[in-house]
């Protein structure tokens, strides 16, 4: 029985793969504000991630987006803030709904996470943003992608390894997932210093052989 927090929902089959911060109750929130967070992966083996140069989240790597405005689907605003903090286009598709909640803020994020596998334009910095290719390390990869043992000739091996240290600490426990192209909901409770107090990620299965 999956034990799913409020907050998320889902369709389809589901099962956990992180969760912690028992000891805590799940924070109660006013109002959902909704957001995207858009990430290009290439051959399965390296993704643009962007260091966020002002605001909410200063100094840490992620993937491209923003809040979503009044009238526009979650689709589109990803593509809009890809464009407008990476300067590329590409054809993002839904890969799963991420749910915070910080003590000090009124309203929770739902951050509709998108991804696409190949992109068009040139990479650029925006006030926003500095964009940076980062390799996708093993442990983060299903052993049995065949994609993962391939080489595209694009030299995915000489990029630095994605930088969790100075990521979101949510990102290492949904990043598998995505990476192993699996659909994932997850709900993380922040507390001081940006610390997780309590969290729970989920995955659609791993298709049979996967290792993760
Ligand atoms: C709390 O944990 C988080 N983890 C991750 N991985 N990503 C997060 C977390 N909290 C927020 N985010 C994402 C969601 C968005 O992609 C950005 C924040 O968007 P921002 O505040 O920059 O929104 P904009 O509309 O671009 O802001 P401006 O009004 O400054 O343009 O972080």
């Amino acid at each position: 029985m999956v034990n799913i927090p409020p907050g998320i929902t889902h369709d389809g089959p589901m099962v956990e793969v992180a969760s912690g911060g028992v000891e805590h109750d799940w924070i109660k929130y006013e109002k959902v504000k909704e957001y995207t967070n858009a990430f290009v992966i290439l051959n399965d083996q390296k993704v643009l991630l962007g260091l966020k140069k002002r605001g909410f989240g200063v100094g840490l790597w992620n993937g491209f987006g923003g809040k979503v405005d009044p009238g526009e689907t979650p689709a589109q605003a990803a593509v809009r803030e890809l464009e407008e903090e990476a300067g590329i286009t590409a054809p993002l598709r839904q890969c799963g709904t991420l749910f915070f909640v910080e003590n000090t803020m009124d309203a929770a994020f739902n951050i509709s996470v998108f991804c696409a596998y190949e992109y068009s334009g040139t990479i650029t910095e925006s006030d926003e943003m500095r964009p940076e290719w980062f390799s996708i390390p093993e442990d983060l990869l299903p052993r049995t992608n065949p994609l993962t043992t391939v080489d595209h000739g694009d030299n995915a091996a000489a990029l630095p390894p994605i930088p969790l240290s100075k990521m979101w600490a949510d990102d290492e426990f949904w990043m598998p997932a995505m990476f192993g192209r699996r659909h994932f909901v997850g709900r993380a409770d922040f507390g001081v210093d940006n610390k997780m107090i309590k969290w729970w990620f989920g995955a659609a299965p791993a298709a049979t052989g996967d290792s993760v």
